[in-house]
This record gives C-alpha cells, sequence and structure tokens, in this order.
C-alpha cells in the first residue's frame, strides 16, 4: 500500500490524521469518453467513443471498480473495452500483476506494477495508485480513474456503436439517484471504509453507526419499491450492490461492522440476491478474490494475513423481489 510522489513510488499506509479519520483521496484524472469526443462534465475533449480504444484496469476485490465492471456487461461493453485485471494481493508495491487466481497480468505491456501506468500518463505523478482506471490506448494517456463517471461513461457514450439501450441513469430519475448516491456514498460505500480504516475508537463508533442507520433506512425503502429509485433497476442499485455483496464475507469481519449481517435483513438479502442473479452480474463477482484481497493485503487491520474460511453464502437462493412491482431497466428511445 502506497502512493507516488513525483514520479516516484513510496510505500506508506493511510494516514488518518489526529482524529483517526480515513479519508479517501479524490480521483485525479476526470476526463470523459463521449459519443463524438467533445468534452463531458470535467476534463478535456478527445475521447471519443471507439471499440478498442480504451482498456480497463480492475481489481476484482474492489468495489468501485467492480462497479464498473458490471456496467460493461449489462451494457454489451465487454467486446469493445478490454480488461486487465491486477494481483488479488495488494502490499509493499500497490497494486501489482501476476497470471494467477484469474488475474491477467497487465495486457497491453506486461508492467510488473500498476503505478506504471500512471508514470506513463505523468512521469511525475503524485497520488494514490487506484483502481479502477480507464486507459487510452490511442494518446497513451488516462481516460479517467473515478468509478462513478467511468460508469456514467458506460451507460451512453457508446450507444451509438453498441446499439444497446439500457439506461441507468434514464433523465426523469436522475434526481432521485443523485439523492440516493449524495447518502449511500458516504455512509454505506465509503462509510465501512472508515469504519475498517479508523485509527481511533471515536472514529470507528462514528462510521459504524453511519453504516447501521443508513441501512435500516434503506431495508424499509426496499420494503415499499423493487428497487431504489422505484420501479425501475438503475445506476443507484448496482453501486449498493458492490458494497453489499462484500458485506457479510469482509466488511463483517475485517472492517468490524458487526451490528447485523446483510442476511439479517429480509429485503436487503433478498433484493441483493435478485442483483447477484441479474443476467452477466454473477461472472463479474470473485468472492475468492475478494475475501483474499482484504484479510491478506491489510496488514496493519490482520497482521497474521489468515482468511476465514466462512461465512457460507448464498447468492443463487431465490428471492421473493416478485412481490413488488418491477419494471426492469428503462430503455431510452
Ligand atoms: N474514487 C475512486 C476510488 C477508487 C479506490 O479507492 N480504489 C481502491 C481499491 S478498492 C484503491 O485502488 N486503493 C489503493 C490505494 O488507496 O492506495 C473510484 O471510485 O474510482
Amino acid at each position: 500500500m502506497g502512493l507516488l510522489i513525483e514520479g516516484q513510488w513510496h510505500d506508506q499506509w493511510y494516514d488518518t490524521g489526529a482524529g483517526g479519520r480515513f479519508k479517501r483521496e479524490n480521483a485525479q484524472r476526470r476526463n470523459w469518453i463521449t459519443a463524438d469526443g467533445s468534452a463531458g462534465p470535467s476534463g478535456e475533449s478527445g475521447f471519443a467513443a471507439e471499440a478498442g480504444r480504451y482498456h480497463l484496469y480492475v481489481s476484482l476485490a474492489c468495489p468501485w471498480a467492480h462497479r464498473t465492471l458490471i456496467l460493461r456487461s449489462l451494457k454489451g461493453l465487454e467486446p469493445l473495452i478490454d480488461v486487465s485485471v491486477v494481483s488479488w494481493l495488494m502490499r509493499e508495491n500497490g497494486w501489482t500483476f501476476d497470471r494467477e487466481h484469474g488475474s491477467s497480468g497487465d495486457a497491453l505491456d506486461d508492467f510488473a506494477f500498476l503505478h506504471q501506468r500512471y508514470t506513463q500518463d505523468d512521469p511525475d505523478y503524485t497520488g494514490r495508485v487506484t483502481v479502477p482506471l480507464l486507459w487510452d490506448k490511442q494518446q497513451q494517456r488516462i481516460v479517467s480513474n473515478e468509478s462513478a463517471e467511468i460508469i456514467r461513461m458506460f451507460n451512453s457514450a457508446f450507444d451509438g456503436v453498441t446499439g444497446n439501450r439500457l439506461d441507468f441513469y434514464p433523465e426523469h430519475l436522475r434526481n432521485e439517484i443523485d439523492a440516493l448516491n449524495e447518502r449511500i456514498y458516504p455512509a454505506v460505500n465509503n462509510g465501512v471504509y472508515r469504519a475498517g480504516f479508523a485509527t481511533t475508537q471515536e472514529a470507528y463508533e462514528e462510521a459504524f453507526d453511519e453504516v447501521f442507520d443508513e441501512l435500516t433506512v434503506l431495508e424499509t425503502r426496499l420494503g415499499q419499491s423493487r428497487y431504489l429509485a422505484g420501479e425501475y433497476l438503475t445506476e443507484a442499485d448496482w453501486r449498493l450492490f458492490t458494497t453489499l455483496v462484500r458485506f457479510d464475507a469482509v466488511y463483517h469481519g475485517h472492517f468490524k461492522c458487526n451490528l447485523r449481517r446483510i442476511a439479517d435483513y429480509p429485503n436487503l438479502s433478498n433484493w441483493l440476491r435478485e442483483l447477484y442473479q441479474w443476467p452477466g452480474v454473477a461472472a463479474t463477482v470473485d468472492m475468492w478474490h475478494i475475501q483474499h484481497h482484504y484479510y491478506a493485503s491489510h496488514q496493519t487491520i490482520n497482521p497474521t494475513g489468515i482468511v476465514p474460511k466462512g461465512p457460507a453464502l448464498d447468492f443463487d437462493a431465490p428471492h421473493d423481489r416478485e412481490r413488488l412491482p418491477g419494471k426492469g431497466v428503462y430503455r431510452h428511445t
């Protein structure tokens, strides 16, 4: 675990400051792929949607990278955007490449370390070396290392190429989806990390309470609504999914978010199974990478590196969500 400072790699754990609070660094590359290469909401123009031009770097353990793999699958982008999967283990060199346990190696240059890709973009790069990372093979530059924006690009930029009309961020639901994301990101997606990486009791308990307060709100909501934003399955669901699918296996034990398991919430656990069983999704979930990555990589939290054998999880078990009205994914015209 470390970061680049003026292009040099430094092995360094997170600095949680005096209060012991983990603060996630903001992503630094914020360009957008668009249908015609015009500029997106941030960054520069020049990234037009073209088959075969972009490459996605992911970890199968990482919930932020997982979002991008799900949207890539559901939007029919697998033949257009190829992927490299980093090693499950992240230690003193940060994300590295190998070809074990389903990792791919660096498919482009056979680099040993992901930080080499960051310094190829900028030899003086300063910052954390994170996944997901979307790379432009043509310009040899990073498009984006912000998953929230990569999934938005995947949702629409390539529609003219693929003909895929599924819309996970439909116009009429945007306010609702944005409001959900604004609560769920700090309290749940990042909340479990804030609990797990806290270095004071107070910071841990603060994050812990936020996680479970929000899960209670979401449990109630999903008792009345098939999906988070209503009858349509949207981006907001997939963003929550990647955290909850890891929860009982990792966040409950490793990050000490153990008031309850997701299995103890009837609506959240049934909703989780429906999403897991959505065509194309189960293949993006690798519980081996997920469990081994967290327990073996975070040596400050789990110095022995022992990976628990349980819990037994069965996301293929039947769910009861048909009891609520649902329309599946919205299709734009
Ligand atoms: N804002 C980024 C966050 C990505 C992120 O923090 N990824 C983690 C893996 S789950 C990472 O690569 N961490 C390495 C580090 O912080 O050094 C996004 O959502 O894309």
